[in-house]
């Protein structure tokens, strides 16, 4: 595995790899702090690529200026560790100066897709997470590129922002992996408290009950899910919801309130971001309330 931490050293390494017919190169982009989550990104691209390249890199302009970047949690030897074992073959990990070295004049936003859920929590999140992953695309050059479901918004914007500027590279979506109890697994985690750590159950719980609710029409509209998954959630004191939505996925529609479930059109997005005093989790389900019907 070979640690590059410029953009020349990038572009060179990647081109070595491409010229001696080691692709399709994947890419994996993270913020580091890495676990399995990360890791089930890593071994999807090893299934799929000759070369798998990661970076790591706390992107600033993707924080707004009350949010952790500063607090962030960084463990440089532990990620290599993992990006080793998981069998990654170029570690990208650039300071801000290398990907920033002037204040950048250019951003990409995709509108419409970004105006809700964490779009709506986090203005100008989305820009700074698109901007950053087309300089990514650029200087890698990636066939595939592997992205986790539990970020879902993020999966679709950036799936826009592919489609609509034709860049040449397939967005390759990862389910969300989970502890055994049912909490996604993210480097937020670690700032929960031990008692937020087990109310933070709520967000995976309520997601499974609602869908369950679907599932035997006890819930059949957007608003009693809605109502159902806030009022689950609110049984947690310590738990305080930013969001919880029902909207249509891809697309990111909303559903009028008392539309039936069972009669979208494809799929739908159950999704969640709680915090936990200053800690903020986000958590989803997609899936297709029709075929879900048909079986019961
Ligand atoms: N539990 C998970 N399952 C699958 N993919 C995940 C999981 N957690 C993170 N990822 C994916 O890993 C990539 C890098 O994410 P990131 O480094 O921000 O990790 P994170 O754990 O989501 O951190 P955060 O604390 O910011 O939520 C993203 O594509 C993200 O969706
Ligand atoms: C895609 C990403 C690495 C861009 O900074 C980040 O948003 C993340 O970790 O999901
Ligand atoms: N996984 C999304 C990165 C962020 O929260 O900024």
């Amino acid at each position: 595995m070979r640690v590059v931490r410029t953009i020349e050293q990038l572009r060179e390494a990647t081109s070595f790899m491409r010229r001696t017919g080691q692709g399709p190169v994947g890419l994996v982009p993270t913020m580091g702090y890495l676990h399995d989550g990360h890791a089930s990104l890593l071994r999807r691209a090893g299934e799929m690529c000759g070369t798998v390249v990661m970076s790591i890199f706390v992107n600033p302009i993707q924080f707004g200026p009350n949010e952790d970047y500063e607090a962030y949690p960084r463990d440089e030897q532990r990620d290599l560790e993992l990006a080793e074992r998981e069998g990654a073959d170029i570690v990208f990990i650039p300071t801000v100066e290398v990907m920033y070295p002037r204040p950048i004049r250019s951003k990409i936003t995709v509108s419409s897709l970004t105006t809700r859920l964490c779009g709506a929590s986090r203005p100008g999140h989305f820009d700074g997470v698109t901007t950053v992953v087309a300089k990514l695309f650029n200087l890698v050059q990636p066939e595939y590129a592997f992205f986790g479901l539990k970020d879902a918004q993020q999966v679709a914007v950036l799936r826009q922002m592919v489609d609509d500027l034709n860049m040449n590279v397939e967005i390759i979506p990862c389910p969300i992996v989970r502890e055994s109890d049912g909490l996604a697994l993210s480097s937020r985690n670690v700032y929960l408290s031990a008692e937020e750590r087990r109310q933070a159950l709520v967000l995976s719980r309520s997601l499974q009950e609602a869908r369950k609710a679907v599932e035997e029409g006890q819930a059949a509209t957007t608003d009693e899910v809605r109502e159902l998954l806030t009022s689950v959630i609110s049984g947690s004191p310590l738990a305080d919801i930013d969001y919880a939505e029902i909207l249509t996925f891809p697309e990111l529609e909303p559903l009028e309130g008392n539309f039936p479930l069972t009669r979208a059109e494809g799929e739908i997005i159950m999704a969640l971001a709680v915090r936990f005093g200053r800690t903020r989790l986000i958590d989803n389900i997609i899936f297709t309330p029709k075929e879900v019907a048909a079986l019961v």
